[in-house]
């Protein structure tokens, strides 16, 4: 769906950003609007009404500590309160992002970014935006959707992922609530999109939130909203995401991470359609579909010690379970193939061959990190390999040598001490160790869920 929005501004003071960002943005927007400093900003925000704006942390060469972004942040909310704001860091800590979200950014992103992740950050805010202030959904969105031809962005067509295409078929129209069971990198979030562009709210937000990226005290005032000076940092209104999710469809990524004293406080938004926003004293109507995800089995989702079992059945009145990369091998060439059409179009390179071998070599991994992890694969060897791929270019776990970062090692002989790439190995010893589960990895590793999921992007884990 093309330019199913109407404007973005990026500010960032890093001219090849601005243009990276336009080129992408342009998919999501009708109109990239780039700037490259605070000032600017305020002059294009003066003139012209956009949706969201992408703001850089730091404006001064050299500067890390994000005071500039904060204060720049505030005016634009001064401005418009509406706006939604996504904040981009590159030196940041989770504190950096969770500031800005105390002060009212609507999300954050890690730089160098996914592309993925900005696109789903940029449409997420876009229909935050849209909801706060109260308007329709862009016309051409409306038209896109339900369209008879559609294809499904789900590849596979093995017996387990034509269970998948057919339970998302059939459940997506009924406005019951969905859980989706699954690895870390199987295609959760796919499949939820999926549902919401058959469902008939397809016209309406599909609004997510992560709730593994978010600490505990945020969760509260995110789902639910807040009024002015509910708390210390609470000095406007904010409408939580289950009500910008108003019309259309909420998606709960990570609902095991829902921390289990606002588990009842989410049954009862669900069983009575409304929400209280923190603080207020009267509940807001809202009429939301439900999809939620996790990479918790079943098993553990039973476990009343994490999970109330009443909300359980509130949100899995529809099971989808997306199997893993190892359980449907044959989807590999048809995926792989995917990937690189789309990164050889990336990079401007031709889209290689593969030799038997290699092929052989990919059927025969057993993919951890599943779909994500064969992404990753097809653009590293898109970058390092030439015009047929042969098994060299997809190196299995710590074979992955070969890959961006591994080749800059300078040729010095004793203990490699370069802090990168021992950051690298640790993260991917981390996910080998605990077969790729993201929260088990990132407890080991001392790192919150989000700082893990910036450092696998940065180093193409
Ligand atoms: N069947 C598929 N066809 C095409 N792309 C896919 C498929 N499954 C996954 N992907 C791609 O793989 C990446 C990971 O998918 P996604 O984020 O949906 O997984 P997830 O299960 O939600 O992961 P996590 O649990 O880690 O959040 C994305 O880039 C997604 O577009």
């Amino acid at each position: 769906m093309k330019g199913e929005f109407g404007a973005c501004l990026v500010v960032d003071d890093d001219e090849d950003i601005l243009f990276a960002a336009q080129l992408l943005l342009r998919q999501v927007f009708q109109r990239v609007e780039t700037v490259t400093n605070p000032a600017a900003a305020m002059a294009v925000l003066a003139a012209q009404t956009v949706d969201v704006v992408l703001l850089d942390a730091n404006f001064t060469r050299g500067a890390t500590n994000s005071a500039e972004g904060m204060t720049v942040l505030q005016k634009i909310l001064d401005t418009d309160p509406h706006l939604a704001v996504v904040m981009m860091t590159a030196h940041a800590g989770v504190n950096v992002a969770v500031e800005a979200m105390k002060r009212g950014a609507s999300d954050f992103v890690s730089k160098p970014w996914s592309n993925d992740r900005l696109l789903a950050a940029a449409r997420t805010a876009a229909a935050l935006s849209r909801s706060r202030r109260g308007s329709p959904p862009m016309p051409g969105a409306a038209e896109s959707s339900g369209q008879a031809a559609r294809v499904s962005p789900l590849i596979g067509t093995s017996p387990a992922m034509t269970r998948v295409h057919s339970l998302i078929a059939r459940a997506a129209p009924t406005d019951a609530n969905v859980l989706i069971l699954g690895e870390n990198g199987t295609g959760k979030e796919l499949a939820a999109r999926d549902l919401h562009e058959q469902s008939r709210r397809a016209n309406g937000p599909m609004v997510t939130v992560d709730l593994g990226a978010l600490s505990a005290e945020l969760i509260d005032s995110e789902l639910f909203g807040h009024v002015k000076g509910a708390f210390t940092d609470a000095k406007a209104n904010r409408v939580g995401r289950i009500q910008a999710a108003d019309g259309g469809t909420l998606f709960l990524d990570e609902i095991g991470n829902l921390p289990l004293h606002l588990q009842p406080k989410l049954l009862t938004a669900l069983e009575q359609r409304h929400v209280t926003p923190v603080g207020a004293n009267r509940p807001v109507p809202v009429d939301v579909r439900v999809i939620a995800a996790t990479n918790m089995t079943y098993a553990m989702l039973r476990d009343e010690r994490h999970f109330r079992q009443d909300l359980l059945f509130r949100l899995n009145t529809v099971e989808i379970e997306v199997p893993s990369l190892r359980e449907r091998p044959e989807d590999i060439p048809a995926l792989l193939q995917h990937f690189l059409v789309q990164y050889a179009k990336r990079y401007a390179k031709p889209v290689p061959t593969l030799s038997p071998a290699a092929r052989q070599a990919l059927l025969d991994q057993d993919w951890p990190g599943n779909v994500r992890a064969l992404r990753h694969a097809a653009e590293r060897a898109i970058i390092l390999g030439g015009e047929e791929l042969s098994p060299e270019d997809f190196p299995a776990g710590h074979a992955a040598e070969g890959s961006a970062p591994a080749t800059l090692r300078p040729d010095h002989s004793g203990p490699d001490l370069n802090l990168d790439r021992a950051e690298r190995r640790l993260v991917e010893a981390a996910l080998k160790k605990h077969g790729y589960n993201i929260s088990s990895s990132a407890a080991e590793l001392g790192l919150s869920r989000a700082a893990l999921y910036r450092r696998m992007e940065k180093h193409g884990l």
